[in-house]
């Protein structure tokens, strides 16, 4: 099937947050937009060309990954990461209209929705059953069908379903935060910004010790800065991982280029996810030494070392 460059799908229904997160982007304006059921429909769209892109929740500040895209992107055609947007979460708990707390038996929302509730739920609403929804515009939709009393989901989603908002601001973390990730097919990385992200997913060579201390030990003699590591199992037995990491600063940075060289020499399997900007802007703690130009003035001198001058006292 041909690329459709401007479509853009989402985890979906209407009314999750992905859906929120997307309309902060470009692409929800650029882009004709359509939700997906899940992560791996909406990834596989991208995959099939029905989508140029694709928005897909990775990390949340209280749960942690979002595991079905970690591993979604570590296996099938590799797609890489053009964007990232942070969205702040506040749950909304979402009746049919005229339905009160008393009246509520069973109660739904997205796994990841879950664990941010759940004090709130352990004290407001004891007995209710749990049962898990796709995503928390899923869980709202089968609210207004009429297959749970309520749903957590995002203030928003009240209008989408004819639902109403009985209790709003709920979470047990305050500031509690997603991240999204905008992933396309592979193709040229963006520029670097200066404030900028480099994601990757690594095989270890063998189940040895010290298999994870060399890998990080790529990263730390370059002074790279690791801003996120999970560990996913890769299926193949018990004790068998991949290592999903996020770094500071871009594939075209000489510490990041050389830590990424490093890894492909001594691990199995790697594969980039690309170098994009970091949503919260910020720069990282620079080392003048780890400059791209320190790196060209030591090859240089190690140039001249070999053509004999390494010694001139002005090098
Ligand atoms: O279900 C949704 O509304 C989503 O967009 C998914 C998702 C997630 O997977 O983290 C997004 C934000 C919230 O943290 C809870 C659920």
């Amino acid at each position: 099937m041909p690329a459709h460059p401007q479509r853009c799908t989402y985890l979906g229904p209407e009314g999750t947050f992905t859906e929120a997160a997307l309309g902060t982007l470009p692409e929800a304006v650029t882009h004709e937009v359509f939700p997906s059921d899940s992560v791996a429909g909406a990834l596989d769209a991208v995959r099939g060309g029905e989508a140029a892109v694709a928005l897909v929740p990775i990390e949340n500040s209280v749960e942690g990954a979002v595991t079905a895209t970690l591993d979604e992107l570590a296996t099938g055609r590799p797609l890489t990461i053009r964007r990232e947007v942070l969205l702040p979460i506040s749950f909304a708990l979402l009746v049919r209209p005229g339905t009160t707390l008393d009246d509520v038996k069973s109660v739904t929302g997205h796994p990841v929705t879950q664990a941010q509730v759940r004090r709130w739920l352990a004290r407001h609403l004891p007995h209710a059953e749990w049962e898990s929804a796709a995503s928390n515009g899923e869980g709202a939709r089968l609210v207004r069908d009429g297959r749970f009393d309520c749903a957590f989901a995002g203030e928003f989603a009240a209008r989408r379903y004819g639902l109403e908002a009985l209790i709003t601001e709920i979470n047990d973390a305050p500031d509690a935060m997603t991240r999204f990730v905008l992933l396309g097919r592979p193709g040229r990385i963006a520029a670097p910004t200066g404030m900028d992200k480099t994601s990757i997913v690594v095989w270890p060579a063998a189940d040895e010790p010290g298999a994870l201390l060399a890998l990080l030990a790529e990263w730390a003699v370059r002074g790279v800065n690791l801003l996120r590591i999970e560990s996913r199992p890769t299926g193949e037995g018990l004790g068998r991982y991949s290592f999903s990491i996020d770094a500071e600063g871009h594939v075209t940075d000489r510490p990041v280029r050389e830590a990424l060289m490093g890894l492909h020499r001594i691990s199995s399997r790697i594969r980039f996810l690309g170098s994009y900007a970091r949503a919260d802007r910020t720069a990282p703690a620079t080392d003048p030494r780890l400059a791209n130009h320190e790196f060209a003035r030591s090859a240089a001198w190690v140039a001249r070392c070999i053509d004999g001058i390494g010694e001139h006292p002005e090098l």
